[in-house]
């Protein structure tokens, strides 16, 4: 399957982050716990050089825990402080407080032996479309200041947003693109709804999450469709997945005119189904499948 994105508004995007990241202390790398390294553009790294680093997993109540938990451990490793988030939840971002002060100590102590007092750390979101920066952001600052939606590419607007005595954030997030040179990254981006959906095949789409999770999450696959039990036997649905849209799209009645099974609406359905979270946590690849 084909998937190509790069738009002409990510080069403008990529050019006013440039920009905005010199005025910061601290980058708050915002990625999908469902696919964080799918989700994550390498160049950031290059882009926050100097500057200090945080990384939120975002959507870790979508994601499986077990999973959440190896994703943490495998981004510490690599040496960056990591803390897992529902942003939705303005309980949940309390360790991010914490986190932003631990990961700008050396700043804080280097402004204290020069004598500077009262400087706060300035911070800045920055992740690919459709990973939440607008809803950390809003939860965060605790009002609505950054404009939300499900669509990827919403997020425009610059001010810096009081958090604290010592936190001051950028109230526009900087939008990263997309990186890809895999088909398999492509797919996940897709499913994360990180790239518009019109450039999409659903169908093939919704066959790849079907294959996917009848490997990893069967029982969740039976609970949502009640999929028949030879479906499920002797990974019969991880090999020809298009069985299990076949019968999604007869148990949810699917049809064209002339009873005929409408795949496209049965796919649309399944991968609505995975982005909100009614097929169960799932997370889409693993630390060991991508090293
Ligand atoms: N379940 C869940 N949903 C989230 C979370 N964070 C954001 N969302 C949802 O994800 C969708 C996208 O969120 P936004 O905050 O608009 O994402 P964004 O990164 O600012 O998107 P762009 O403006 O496209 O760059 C919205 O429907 C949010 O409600 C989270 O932690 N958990």
């Amino acid at each position: 399957m084909q998937v190509q994105w790069y738009p002409g508004h990510m080069t403008k995007a990529r050019r006013a982050m440039k920009e905005d990241i010199k005025l910061v202390d601290l980058v708050i790398e915002l990625l999908d716990a469902r696919a964080p390294l799918s989700s994550r553009n390498p160049d950031i790294d290059e882009l926050g050089r100097q500057k200090a680093r945080l990384i939120i997993l975002n959507k870790a109540d979508l994601a499986d825990e077990e999973a959440n938990r190896s994703w943490e451990l495998f981004f510490r490793e690599k040496g960056y402080l990591v803390v897992r988030a529902d942003s939705r939840s303005r309980g949940d971002l309390r360790p991010v407080q914490a986190a932003i002060l631990e990961a700008c100590r050396e700043k804080i102590e280097r402004d204290r032996r020069r004598g500077i007092k009262n400087r706060p750390v300035r911070a800045m979101v920055v992740g690919i479309p459709n990973v939440g920066k607008s809803t950390f952001i809003n939860s965060y600052a605790g009002r609505a200041c950054a404009k939300t939606g499900n669509k990827p590419g919403v997020t425009r607007g610059n001010q810096w947003i009081r958090l604290s005595k010592e936190v001051e954030l950028l109230d526009t997030p900087g939008i990263l693109w997309p990186k890809f040179e895999d088909e398999q990254v492509g797919i996940r981006l897709a499913l994360l709804g990180s790239v518009k959906d019109d450039i999409l095949n659903v169908e093939e789409l919704s066959l790849e999450l079907l294959s996917m999770a009848a490997s990893r999450y069967p029982e969740q696959l039976t609970k949502r469709y009640q999929l028949p039990e030879e479906l499920m036997s002797e990974g019969l649905l991880i090999k020809e997945p298009v069985r299990g849209l076949e019968e999604i799209a007869r148990l949810r009645s699917c049809l064209l005119k002339g009873n005929e099974l409408d795949y496209a609406k049965a796919a649309r359905l399944v991968i609505d189904d995975f982005r909100s979270g009614r097929l169960g946590r799932i997370t889409l690849e693993l630390p060991e499948q991508v090293q």
